[in-house]
C-alpha cells in the first residue's frame, strides 16, 4: 500500500474523536471494559515496533535475572553496599523489612482500587485534566498527544508537607492516601541518606541538595484487557523525578529493561519498589541509573493496582545538574545545569515510548 493509500484509509477513522468522546464519558478504561466490550478501541493499539518487543526473546534467559531484593533490617554498610550496587546496575531494587507493615501496604492497595471501583458518576467530579487541582482522576495523562493511549486509569494526587490535597481527597481513599504520604516521607528520608552514602557522600547531602518538599502519588488501576498483545498498561518510560517508590498487588507485568532485556519485576508480598530517576542520574552524573520500564496490558483477570510516589524537588527555579563532587577530572559533567521548572514542562510535554529527558540536558 503506497504512504498516499494508507493515509487515506486512516482518514476513516476520526481518531481525534474517538479519542475525545472516550475523554467526555469519563468513565476510563474501566468503563469501557464493564460496557463488556471484547475488542479494544484502535487509539489503544500500539506500534507494531511496541507490539513486535512484547514477546519474550526466545534465545534468552530473563529468569536468570533478577531486580535485587534488598533486606533492610541487615547492617548498614551491607544495606549501602547493596543499594548502591542495585542503583548503578539495574536502577532498580525492592526493598524487605523496611519498617513498614504489610497491613499498611495492602489497605493503601485497597482503598485506590476502590476508589476506581466506583460508579462512574461518583468518580466523575474528579475526572479532570488542569494541573492546578491537586487531585485528578482521568485515563491517560497524554491521551491527546501519544501515539496510542494505554489500559489504566490514575488517581493523581499532589501531596507536600502541609498537603493541599487534603480537603480535595476522595473520601473513600482519603485517609489511606495521607497515611500512606506519611510512610513514605521517612521510607523517603531513609532512603535519601542511604543512596547519599552509597555514592560516597554524607547521609544528609542528597536531600539538602534535593530538598524534597512535595510528592506526587499516582494511584493506578490496570483492568483486565481483553487483547493485551495489541496494547500496554503502561508504555516504556523513565520517571523523571528523583527517585519513585512503588507498591504494587499480586498481579505483575511491571518490567524494568536491563542488558536489552526486560526483567520482571515479581511481586513479593510486603516488599516496596524503589527505582532511581533521570534527575537523580544527572545528579549523580550517571553513577545512578534512571532505567526504562513498562507494564504489560494486564490479563490476569483481575484488575491490576500499583500506586506510586515522587518526592518533588523543592528548588524550581534554582539550579540542579551533576553534584560537584561527582565530578573530577577524569570524570567531567556530563550534564549542563538546568532549572527544575523548565524540566518538568519539558517532561510533560514529550510524548510517550523511548523518549528521555536525559538527552535534552547531555553535554
Ligand atoms: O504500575 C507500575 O507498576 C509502574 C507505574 C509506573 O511506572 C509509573 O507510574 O511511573
Ligand atoms: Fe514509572
Amino acid at each position: 500500500m503506497t504512504a498516499m493509500a494508507m493515509s487515506t484509509y486512516d482518514a476513516d477513522y476520526d481518531r481525534a474523536n474517538e479519542v475525545k468522546l472516550f475523554d467526555e464519558s469519563k468513565k476510563g478504561v474501566k468503563g469501557l471494559v464493564d460496557s463488556g466490550l471484547t475488542t479494544i478501541p484502535r487509539f489503544f493499539i500500539y506500534p507494531p515496533e511496541t507490539l513486535s518487543d512484547l514477546k519474550p526473546d526466545s534465545h534468552t534467559r530473563p529468569e536468570s535475572i533478577s531486580i535485587p531484593i534488598i533486606d533492610l533490617s541487615g547492617s548498614r554498610s551491607a544495606i549501602v553496599d547493596q543499594i548502591s550496587r542495585a542503583a548503578r546496575e539495574f536502577g532498580f531494587f525492592q526493598i524487605i523489612n523496611h519498617g513498614i507493615a504489610l497491613e499498611t501496604i495492602e489497605r493503601t492497595i485497597s482503598a485506590i482500587k476502590a476508589f476506581h471501583e466506583q460508579p462512574t458518576e461518583i468518580k466523575a467530579p474528579f475526572y479532570r485534566r488542569e494541573v492546578r487541582n491537586c487531585v485528578r482522576y482521568f485515563s491517560n495523562i497524554d491521551l491527546y498527544h501519544s501515539e496510542a493511549a494505554s489500559w489504566r486509569d490514575t488517581l493523581h494526587v499532589m501531596l507536600g508537607s502541609n498537603p493541599p490535597a487534603a480537603g480535595g481527597l476522595p473520601e473513600i481513599c482519603r485517609e489511606e492516601v495521607l497515611d500512606w504520604d506519611r510512610e513514605v516521607e521517612v521510607l523517603g528520608g531513609k532512603l535519601m541518606g542511604l543512596m547519599s552514602e552509597g555514592l560516597g557522600l554524607s547521609t544528609e547531602r542528597l536531600k539538602e541538595y534535593t530538598c524534597l518538599e512535595g510528592k506526587a502519588m499516582v494511584g493506578q488501576y490496570y483492568p483486565n484487557c481483553p487483547q493485551p498483545d495489541l496494547t500496554m498498561g503502561n508504555g516504556s518510560h523513565t520517571d523523571p523525578g528523583v527517585f519513585t517508590v512503588l507498591i504494587q498487588d499480586q498481579t505483575g507485568g511491571l518490567q524494568v529493561k536491563y542488558g536489552g532485556l526486560w526483567v520482571d519485576v515479581k511481586p513479593v508480598r510486603g516488599a516496596i519498589v524503589v527505582n532511581v530517576g533521570d534527575l537523580l542520574q544527572i545528579m549523580t552524573n550517571d553513577e545512578y541509573k534512571s532505567v526504562f520500564h513498562r507494564v504489560l496490558a494486564n490479563s490476569s483477570g483481575q484488575p491490576r493496582v500499583s500506586v506510586a510516589v515522587f518526592p518533588q524537588p523543592g528548588k524550581r527555579e534554582e539550579l540542579y545538574g551533576p553534584l560537584p563532587e561527582l565530578v573530577s577530572p577524569n570524570k567531567p559533567a556530563l550534564y549542563k545545569q538546568f532549572m527544575y521548572l523548565e524540566y518538568m514542562r519539558k517532561f510533560f510535554s514529550k510524548q510517550i515510548d523511548g523518549k528521555t529527558l536525559l538527552s535534552q540536558y547531555k553535554l
